[in-house]
């Protein structure tokens, strides 16, 4: 596989990195930057060899047309202050302004272009659609470096198209994940238990059906629950719902079953009346998972099931852990991925968090990082790898 040393000598050249840039935010305050420190070094190593090095990377999931709720303008001054020296914004991604901006750096300057996703070229399902705007990208640059770990599971132009047009090689981060993740898939100590949560429903539906084949247990917490509660018959009154994944989720349920994998369900949920947003004091209320009121969202796993969730981690002997058990960032809804993650610090052998989310959750619910075997900058993207999925963003870089 081609490092970054395989480009040769970058003095003077234009490299394009794809960093995953994916943060939180509060508005225009970022609430968890380690994203923007993880894609550091990748940049700086880049700026030491002397290249003029033009970062590229989304933020959120906007409709493919510029959204200022989706700018990466606050990214870009933290990545500055990290790096300690000034960083350059282009406000379009192919435009007037990255030409410019690109065409004014110095050898070792570092420029950063709007979010990707402002271009609808960027995730369309069609090659040419997406070549096409691949093709502007690859004018901005003399090489390529996909660094952007989290997105390397999306076939998308910043990721995959434009490595087949310029030279590539591949970041520090991507290769220091896959070196965790491969630990994951050859020959993990048993138990290993999946822990998984989040809101990213679809996506992560998707890949329960390969980890049953490798994983003891499934514990499912998060916006995930109730499709499977659905699918058992149960009312989820207004949670989070895939109806077009219940026979899915059936299916899930009877093949887990047959093959004597566990899939543990949460038999509590805190729900409220809304889901929390502004000044509205959240009212939380602990029901059962069978007894959600039609009035009622989920919002958590309840006491009672982190408690199970906790039991179930205890004797195993690898974990990988995606997506939040519920809407941790509201206090009165964090309680069931404060329990995970304390399960999870506690765990004999190797355990890794994966997702944007999921690593700032442990972090901002006051976990020490080094409690954890591994915390990984991908969810989605982690999980495709354990799942042995070929990644887009992988594969165009292994390729003859
Ligand atoms: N029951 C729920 N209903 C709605 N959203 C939820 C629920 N549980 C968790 N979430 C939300 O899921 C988000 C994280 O999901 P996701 O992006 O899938 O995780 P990650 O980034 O770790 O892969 C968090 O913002 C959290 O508030
Ligand atoms: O946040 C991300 O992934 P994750 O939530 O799976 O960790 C990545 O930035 C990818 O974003 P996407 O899932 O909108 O393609």
């Amino acid at each position: 596989m081609s490092d970054i040393s395989s480009l040769g000598d970058l003095t003077g050249k234009r490299v394009l990195v794809r960093s995953d840039l994916n943060v939180p935010l509060d508005g225009t305050d970022i609430t968890d930057d380690g994203r923007i420190r993880a894609s550091v070094p990748t940049i700086q190593q880049l700026s030491d060899a002397g290249a003029r090095v033009v970062v590229t990377a989304h933020l959120g999931r906007p409709d493919g047309s510029p959204d200022p709720k989706y700018s990466l303008e606050p990214v870009v001054s933290r990545l500055s202050e990290l790096l300690g020296r000034p960083v350059a914004f282009a406000t379009d991604t192919v435009g007037a302004s990255a030409t410019e901006t690109v065409a004014g750096l110095q050898d070792g300057d570092v420029a950063v272009l709007e979010n990707v996703r402002f271009n609808d070229g960027e995730t369309s399902k069609d090659d040419a659609v997406r070549g096409a705007f691949a093709d502007q990208l690859a004018q901005l640059a003399d090489a390529f470096v996909s660094d952007g770990f989290g997105v390397v599971h999306r076939k998308q132009a910043s990721v995959y198209d434009v490595a087949l047009r310029l030279p590539s090689a591949m970041g520090g981060l991507v290769a220091a994940e896959v070196d965790v993740l491969r630990r994951l898939t050859e020959q993990p100590e048993r138990p290993y238990v999946v822990v998984l949560g989040g809101s990213k429903v679809s996506d992560k539906l998707g890949v329960i059906d390969n980890l049953i084949d490798k994983a003891d247990k499934l514990l499912i917490g998060g916006g995930m629950v109730f499709t499977f509660l659905k699918a058992q018959g149960h009312e989820v009154g207004k949670s989070l719902l895939e109806a077009d994944q219940l026979d899915t989720c059936t299916r899930y349920l009877t093949e887990a079953a047959d093959r004597g994998v566990e899939i543990v369900l949460p038999s509590d949920v805190v729900v409220d009346t809304a889901f929390p947003s502004g000044d509205r004091q959240p009212e939380p209320r602990v029901v059962a998972a069978s007894e959600i009121p039609a009035d009622a969202l989920g919002l958590d796993i309840g006491p009672e099931s982190a408690a199970a969730f906790a039991a179930a981690l205890a004797d195993a002997r690898t974990v990988f852990w995606n997506g939040p058990m519920g809407v941790f960032e509201v206090d009165a809804f964090a309680a069931g991925t404060r329990a995970v993650a304390e399960a999870l610090t506690k765990v004999d052998g190797l355990s890794v968090v994966g997702g944007g989310d999921s690593a700032a959750a442990v972090r901002q619910l006051g976990f020490d990082e080094a409690a954890f075997g591994h915390i990984s900058t991908g969810g989605g993207a982690s999980l495709e790898f354990l799942e042995g999925k070929e990644l887009p963003g992988i594969a165009v870089l292994e390729r003859d």
